[in-house]
Formats: structure tokens, sequence, C-alpha cells
């Protein structure tokens, strides 16, 4: 697997060191081990989890710069995509993944320590509860988040977290128009703005990534997020 992800990440401008290497491989090796025993990822097969998840979720690091010393936190992180390879790739960045379901954190709790990351703290909450918490509201640089649910509901998730002059980055296997022109009521009541949509494709294959950019440009109102469950049933 090493020399797959190496060659991949090489022949993209992604350099890994032999320490990210074996961190990548015993965060693989325990993710099947333990998909037996809970439901973390339909994808297993070796060079499908190193394109669809491992490459899929670094990707962005061609399109935007993060800075040594930020804050990132990872919204309904599920088997830690993309913030655990993103946490191997950047350990100079500080990390905070956060998902509903408590299997998955203790997984990457343990993921965590096996892999010996300083940079990753792991919480279970709601999305809807933890924004509206002090230590978490508004204190994080940048906000990620893969495949959790439409882009109405996705930006109240994640707007609240980031700073003002912050941006949150989806990263959508389809980025619709309609998608996009149905969240313009959430982003003027959450004070964001799409910055950039960055289409690509993965590496040798025809599929599709973007990833959508939004600057938070002023502070949100204690207003959002609305209570848990609110987001999804009446989306912005
Ligand atoms: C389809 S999975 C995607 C996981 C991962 N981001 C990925 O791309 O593989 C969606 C995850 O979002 C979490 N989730 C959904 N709604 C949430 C909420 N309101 N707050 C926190 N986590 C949430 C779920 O528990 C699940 O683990």
């Amino acid at each position: 697997m090493n020399e797959k992800l190496y060659e991949l990440c090489k022949n993209n401008e992604i350099d890994l060191s032999e320490k990210q290497l074996e961190q990548f491989q015993i965060f693989y090796d325990y993710m099947i081990e333990m998909n037996q025993v809970m439901n973390l990822t339909s994808i297993t097969e070796e060079d499908e989890v190193i394109l669809k998840h491992f490459y899929d979720s670094m990707s962005i690091v061609k399109y935007f710069d993060f800075k040594p010393g930020e804050y990132v936190i990872d919204v309904g992180t599920g088997a830690g995509f993309p913030g655990i390879p993103l946490a191997i790739l950047l350990p100079k960045v500080q990390f905070t993944l956060m998902d509903s379901l408590n299997k998955r954190i203790v997984f990457l709790q343990d993921v965590v320590k096996k892999c010996g990351l300083k940079n990753v703290e792991c919480i279970h909450s709601r999305a809807e509860e933890l924004a509206k918490n002090e230590k978490y509201r508004e204190k994080y640089d940048v906000c990620v988040s893969r495949a959790v649910a439409n882009l109405s509901v996705l930006l109240e998730y994640c707007i609240p977290f980031i700073k003002k002059g912050g941006m949150f980055i989806s990263y959508k296997s389809i980025s619709s128009e309609e998608e996009l022109s149905d969240s313009k009521n959430a982003q003027n009541k959450l004070c964001c703005k799409l910055k950039k949509n960055i289409s690509f494709e993965l590496p040798d294959t025809d599929i599709r990534r973007n990833f959508l950019l939004f600057e938070k440009f002023d502070n949100t109102s204690s207003k959002y997020p609305r209570n848990n469950g609110i987001p999804r049933k009446k989306p912005l």
C-alpha cells in the first residue's frame, strides 16, 4: 500500500514521508479490522481506499493553503474523512474531528493513539450542539466537511464554528447549480459567500470531485444553528 500511495501522491505534488506512510498503513489496517464489527466504510479494497478516501481527502491542499498553527474542524467526520488524512499530512495544523455517532468517535480516538497523532482531538456531539458551546463557536480558521448533508443544511452546521474571515470547504462529489442557488438564503443568513468553485477529476479516472469554498464575512447570529434536527427538517 505504501508504494502505491506514495507514487499517487508524488505524481500529484503531495510529498509523504516514511512516517506519514506508516501512519496511513496503521489507519488502513485498523479501519479494515474494525469495519468487520462496525459500519465504517463501504470502500475496503486497498486501491480504492487510497484513491477515494486518502487521496480524495488530501487533494484540497493543491488548491488551498493551510497554515501552521491554524485550527480546522471536520464536521461529520465518520470514519475520519477528510480529517485523518489531512491531520497526517499537516502535523502543524490542529484538527477537531466531530461526529454524532459515538462508536465512530471511539474508533477515531484509537486511530489517533495508534498513529501517534498529536494534532487531533475527537469529539462526540451533534453539530447543532457543539456550535453553541463557547469553546468551539467561531474558534476555527477553517471547517471541512464531506458527504454529510445538502448545502443549505451543511452551511448551518458548519459556518457557526468558523471565525469571521475564515473559510468553509465543502467536499462534493457533484456540485449542482441548483443546490448552490437553493443555498442563497442560508448564505445570506449565515453571512458567508462562495469564494471558489473548484472542479477536478481523481487522477487517472473520470471520477469528478468538487470543492466549494465559502468565506465567512461576519459573525453568526445567536439564532444559528437552530436546535437538533431543525436544520435538516427545515433547511434555511
Ligand atoms: C455519510 S457519512 C460521511 C462521513 C465522512 N465525512 C466521509 O466522507 O466518509 C455522514 C456522517 O455525518 C454524521 N452526521 C450527520 N449529521 C450530523 C450532525 N448533525 N452532527 C454531527 N455529525 C453528523 C453521521 O454520523 C455520519 O458519520
